[in-house]
């Protein structure tokens, strides 16, 4: 096997991925020059959005082949319901934001289209293009928690905590997993099946960046 599918796809989305990098609400994390209302709109819709990729996943452990995978996929389910999903509840009350705003908070333009898309891709599309279209949530956020790691701290930046979550190493060990599933299904899947797996992980690339933009503008319906 020549270059990892996983390698191409990055490539192929790589000035994506690089406006994820450089978009003013990810440098304001690492700056804490964010302004709190965006990141409170973040905490609320990506507690929303959350509960919609415990769905995925649990679309995932049906759907997989083999034994090893479903596990991977239930106990992801398990750390997603019960330590992210407890970590946000806990960040939003230090942010000034109640339980029940995170649950009656309705999904922006943006978490609509991007759960919408997950979803859709977990029922009607094979199970290559479910973990492609799950993969860019994983390592872009591993990816972006490391880069900000990496710049000197600020100090007092109210943002640390979530730099320290998504920095820690499990999350690059369950990203270099993700993306070894993802090459072996891509080395199973022929051509035509490694071209959706492609569109499927540009697409949650494209959500993703828009995920941050909207928080960034406080993105609302238009009617
Ligand atoms: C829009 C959005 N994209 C990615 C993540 C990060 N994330 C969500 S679930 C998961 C896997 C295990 O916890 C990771 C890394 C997020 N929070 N919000």
């Amino acid at each position: 096997m020549t270059e990892r599918f996983s390698q191409v796809v990055r490539q192929q989305a790589d000035a994506i991925w690089e406006s994820q990098h450089s978009h003013p609400f990810v440098r304001g994390l690492g700056t804490a020059e964010l302004p709190l209302p965006c990141f409170q709109y973040w905490l609320v819709q990506d507690y929303r959005f959350l509960i919609d990729y415990a769905r995925l996943l649990g679309l995932g452990i049906a759907r997989a082949s083999d034994l090893a995978t479903m596990t991977q996929f239930a106990e992801l389910t398990r750390t997603i319901l019960s330590v992210e999903m407890t970590l946000h509840r806990s960040y939003a009350a230090q942010f000034g934001i109640s339980t029940s705003q995170l649950e009656s908070t309705p999904k922006s333009p943006a978490t609509q289209a991007y759960t919408d898309f997950l979803i859709r891709t977990a029922t009607c599309a094979d199970f290559g293009e479910l973990v492609a279209a799950l993969l860019p949530c994983m390592w872009g956020f591993s990816e972006i928690g490391q880069r900000l790691a990496q710049q000197p701290a600020v100090p007092n930046n109210p943002y640390a905590d979530w730099i320290r979550t998504y920095a820690d190493p499990e999350f690059a060990q369950l990203a270099q997993w993700c993306c070894g599933l993802f090459d072996r299904l891509a080395s199973e899947a022929g051509e035509s099946g490694r071209l959706r797996m492609a569109e499927a992980f540009l697409t949650s690339s494209r959500l993703e960046w828009w995920f941050w933009d909207a928080a960034w503008k406080l993105e609302t319906w238009p009617i």
